[in-house]
């Protein structure tokens, strides 16, 4: 029998950190929504017990280390499941990106075993097995738009923002979360206005939208890699309406409404960096 799933990238509307917690994650205040950019994952179950990683990018890891992998050895000993299951991840999402995309293949790895191996699972369950995988697989495994507080696995909804395009524009460096958050600088934080960001998105207001778009961990992540921030510049000045790092970063979104500026952006970014795309929010929870 086999199986397939979409797991779709994530960016942070909006990310604060509250402050550092005795287990050394921090606490954060995040306003996260799906985009219409998605890796895919065929599952193929196997009768020999053994799961199985293959994908075709050098990128990801083909063993224990990868968090597909992970969600389905986590699901195989905690509800003792003999059969095995081979994970092909068709790779789309940029990796180590700020995208959640190993995150988001865990997620998806989780809902379809859940199918494929019978186990009967809510989504609430998977969310919060996800948790014990990452930080952002518990919003992984809903999708759609959220808020998401404690380190990142407590998770409400929220509807979908009003519609627009997101370009994202990924440099050729990868970031490391956890040095990211290491280097956070708490004493000098300027939040965001989260609650207006919320405000903003269930009155489908689009310019407030923009005008609270915020992230504490831009900063760490432009000071080391100063060709974001020109990335973030360039952006503004083709004509986004709201210009943001995503999560860890490095990736660079900008929210663009009209279908006339979009063309423009986008091709005025190929010439600056690696990887430039052109997408929707999905907004809405993305249930198969
Ligand atoms: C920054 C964010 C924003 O959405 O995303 P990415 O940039 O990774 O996509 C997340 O908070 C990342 O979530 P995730 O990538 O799942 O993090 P985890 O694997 O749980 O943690 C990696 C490391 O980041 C640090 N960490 C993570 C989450 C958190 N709330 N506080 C932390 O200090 C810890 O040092 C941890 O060891
Ligand atoms: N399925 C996967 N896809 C991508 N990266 C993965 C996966 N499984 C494990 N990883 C590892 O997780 C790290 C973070 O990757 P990713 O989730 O893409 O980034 P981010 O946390 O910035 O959103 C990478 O260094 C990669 O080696």
């Amino acid at each position: 029998m086999k199986l397939l799933v979409k797991a779709p990238a994530k960016i942070n509307l909006s990310l604060d950190v509250l402050h550092k917690r005795p287990d050394g994650y921090h606490e954060v205040e995040m306003i996260m929504t799906t985009i219409d950019l998605a890796d895919r994952l065929e599952l193929s179950q196997s009768e020999d017990g053994q799961i199985r990683i293959q994908s075709q990018s050098r990128y990801v890891p083909d063993d224990e280390r990868n968090l597909a992998y992970q969600a389905a050895k986590l699901l195989k000993d905690r509800f003792d499941v003999k059969e095995g299951v081979t994970i092909s991840i068709e790779k789309v999402i940029p990796v180590a990106a700020g995208l959640a995309g190993g995150s988001s293949d865990a997620a998806a790895a989780l809902r379809g075993l859940n199918k494929l191996w019978g186990l009967g699972l809510s989504l609430d369950e998977l969310a919060v097995l996800g948790a014990e995988i990452g930080s952002d697989v518990s919003f992984c495994v809903y999708g759609g738009t959220a808020l998401a507080t404690g380190r990142g696995e407590r998770i409400e909804e929220l509807p979908a923002p009003p519609t627009c395009w997101v370009i994202l524009a990924k440099p050729h460096i990868g970031v490391s979360t956890a040095d990211v958050y290491k280097k956070l600088d708490l004493s000098g934080i300027v939040h965001p206005d989260t609650k207006a960001m919320i405000q903003a998105i269930r009155e489908k207001d689009y310019e407030g939208v923009c005008g609270n778009v915020g992230n504490v961990l831009e900063e760490v992540t432009l000071k080391h890699y100063p060709n974001v921030a020109q990335i973030k510049d360039q952006m503004k000045r083709f004509g986004a309406d709201a210009v943001l790092m995503s999560g860890s970063g490095p990736t660079v979104f900008g929210l663009v409404r009209h279908d006339s500026r979009l063309n423009r952006i986008y091709n005025g970014l190929r010439g600056f960096c690696g990887q430039v795309f052109a997408v929707r929010m999905l907004g809405e929870r993305h249930l198969e």
